[in-house]
């Protein structure tokens, strides 16, 4: 009894402890929040905290049941994907173009402002990343991601020389392959296509991990459909390793399913370290344990083989895939240099360039594909531009000197722009400012503060703000009802020549090592956006180092299967193949089933994404078929259905 009346005014202690510090908390952020000059919204709940992350599903919809006078914007904001769902318009209902949201244990800020955005890529030391945000991302040794400052700085100057133009050309030309591999995996085992893929995502994320393997670490993975092939007609070159779907001796997992699974379950070696994993009774925790495990294995034993490659001065493959070029980079073979990197720094580096090298092209390759099969217009357009720029030229004489730079300036990278400005893969770029030192930006001629210890998005809703995104030039048809003209996705605005007059001048580089990548987000030919309005890759010293080679990936997949194919919308659910024919060609019927499928497409892609690391359709998928050019079932010369 003595016990239990202990320990119960133990808990009311507690709690009332626990009360007072939340009130506390939030009286301090909100006095925080008014000194700001920001408008602020006030939330019961941390959105960025892991706890709400893991649970968020669970309660927002119990939340949304609340009688309606306790919705509001911050019912909005406590989905941590709102910035996808629903763009602009928090920004719009409070005027500003950033606001603080306030939480008794955090202050968020959210920035759709392209003046301030790039404020905050600019100034590197006063908006450093939140570090804490990519400890697990250290499984193999320290890397460009997990580090800021010094440390920073080195890792960049090692890996950025690596991005130059002959890894770009290896990129083009692999992508120009494995692209061929693809569309030859999808135009099923006829090769005439116009069969149904239920999951084109599960492909395009193979076709971005082969490329990354092989033009970041030269190992050539072999398609299902490529195993037992005579490999002479590839673009193996001798020291290339083969991957393909059986263990080598003394591994447990073969490349690929190492590799996948370690990607697919990263967000595990959070929870407990490998050793841990292994012992899980959990299946899924014992695979990633093992293929942590196995791919470094890998790695190393790749190092070791670069190692020699570089300390020989190989020829075959000279420094043109990345981890040679880290390696080579480093100095770390050359006893004389006492080089400052260790092997942990190069793997560390290896694995973070896999990491974010894979999922945001696939995912950009995927959303493309879709918008494209639900705007069959803009597909002919594609297509009619592609033939301008290639004619007769056979595929096997693509190069990437010649054949890139027409690319990047016409219809292809136009619709890698939009999809990128509609899909960006990270809807959030994290950045902070440190406890105790509160950090002024200007907006539209005035001063703000942002509270020191303050959580900040660079938010995609940047890519909808309407300040940024006018209506294209000779587009006449309106936005869908409840859409604004810049959350349709409209390639040709990339195509407009007028330019924007405000602040377009590029960042200027302290020291020029650490700019990575050489080009721009978009060519000089194309609609050139406000600076800092448009951030697919982040923008000004942290931004993405990979640019130009998911540049390149994507732009050469396009070119290679709409060249010679289309891609539409299968309509398996709501028609069989026997009654489409039946249907004539462009009559009501043959469209209204094809807008069935459109509709679906377009709520999948509105309802159905949810960011873990990288914005992704999970749980369903929107199904395609490739067909031959001129032999499309729906929108027949550019005919909108
Ligand atoms: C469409 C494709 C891609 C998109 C949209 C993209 C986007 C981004 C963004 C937004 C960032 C900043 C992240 C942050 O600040 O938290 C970033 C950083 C980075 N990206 Fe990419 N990325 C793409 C492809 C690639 C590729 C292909 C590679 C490597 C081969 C790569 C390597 C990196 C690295 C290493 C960083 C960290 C740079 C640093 O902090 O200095 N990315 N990327």
């Amino acid at each position: 009894m003595a016990i239990g009346i202990v320990l119960l005014s133990a808990l009311g202690a507690f709690l009332l402890y626990r009360g007072l510090a939340t009130y506390n908390g939030l009286r301090r952020n909100i006095a925080e929040a008014k000194k700001s000059g920001l408008p602020y919204v006030i939330t019961p709940i941390y959105v960025y905290h892991k706890l709400w992350l893991a649970t968020k599903d669970i309660w927002l919809p119990l939340l949304r049941k609340l009688p309606k006078s306790f919705h509001g914007l911050w019912l909005t904001l406590a989905d941590s994907e709102w910035a996808y769902r629903v763009g602009y318009g928090p920004f719009e209902e409070l005027g500003a173009d950033a606001f603080l949201l306030v939480s008794p244990f955090s202050l968020n800020a959210f920035v759709a402002s392209a003046e301030v955005i790039t404020q905050i890529t600019t100034r590197r030391n006063d908006f450093p990343k939140p570090l804490r945000l990519y400890k697990r991302m250290d499984i193999y040794g320290k890397n460009l991601l997990t580090t800021e400052g010094q440390a920073w700085r080195m890792h960049r100057r090692l890996t950025a020389p690596s991005f130059g133009e002959k890894n770009n050309e290896v990129v083009f030309k692999e992508s120009v392959h494995h692209a061929q591999a693809l569309a030859n995996l999808w135009a099923g085992e006829t090769g005439s296509g116009n069969a149904t893929i239920a999951d084109p995502a599960q492909d395009t994320t193979r076709f971005a991990l082969y490329i990354i393997s092989r033009a970041g670490f030269d190992v050539r993975v072999l398609w299902p459909h490529e195993e037992g092939d005579d490999l002479k007609d590839t673009n193996a070159q001798g020291n290339s390793v083969i991957a393909s779907s059986v263990p080598p001796p003394g591994h447990k997992m073969d490349y690929r399913e190492a590799l996948s699974s370690l990607l697919e379950n990263i967000m595990w070696s959070q929870v407990m370290p490998p050793a841990w994993l292994l012992k899980s009774p959990v299946k899924v925790h014992r695979e990633v344990g093992l293929a942590i495990i196995e791919w470094g294995k890998y790695m190393s034993e790749i190092f070791e083989s670069k190692k020699e490659e570089v300390a020989h001065g190989h020829k075959d493959n000279d420094g043109m895939d990345l981890f040679q070029a880290l390696i080579r980079n480093s100095g770390i073979l050359d006893p004389k240099k006492n080089s400052e990197f260790q092997k942990s720094d190069l793997l560390g580096n290896a694995f973070v360039l896999m990491l974010a090298g894979h999922e945001t092209t696939a995912n950009a390759l995927h959303y493309s594909v879709l918008f494209l099969a639900m705007n069959p217009q803009v597909q002919r357009h594609l297509q009619a531009d592609l033939d301008k720029a290639f004619g007769n030229k056979p595929i096997q004489e693509w190069d990437y000197e010649q054949d890139f730079p027409k690319l990047f300036d016409g219809m292809a990278a136009a619709v890698m722009n939009e999809t990128l400005r509609l899909t960006q893969p990270i809807i959030n770029i994290p950045k902070c400012t440190e406890p105790g030192r509160p950090m002024s930006v200007n907006m539209d001629g005035k001063e703000y503060t942002i509270p020191g210890g303050t959580h900040i998005s660079l938010c995609s809703a940047v890519h909808r703000n309407p300040k940024y995104w006018p209506p294209t030039p000779g587009y006449t048809s309106p936005p869908p009802p409840g859409r604004s003209e810049a959350e349709c996705w409209r390639p040709e605005r990339w195509l407009a020549t007028h330019t924007t007059k405000q602040n377009t001048k590029a960042d200027a580089y302290d020291d020029e090592a650490l700019r990575g990548p050489s080009g721009e987000d978009t060519s000089a030919h194309l609609f050139k956006p406000v600076k800092g309005s448009y951030i697919p890759f982040s923008d000004g010293y942290r931004s993405c180092i990979g640019r130009r080679f998911a540049q390149v990936e994507l732009l050469a997949a396009l070119a290679v299967i709409y060249s010679q194919w289309s891609i539409e919308l299968a309509v398996d659910d709501w028609a069989s193949d026997e009654e489409v024919e039946k249907m004539p060609k462009g009559g009501e019927e043959r469209k209204k089933v094809w807008r069935k499928a459109r509709d679906q497409a377009d709520r999948y892609l509105r309802e159905k994404m949810k960011s873990i690391i990288t914005l992704q359709m999970r749980g369903v998928s929107v199904p395609i078929r490739l067909v031959r050019r001129g032999e499309e079932r729906f929108g027949f010369s550019g005919e909108v259905v």
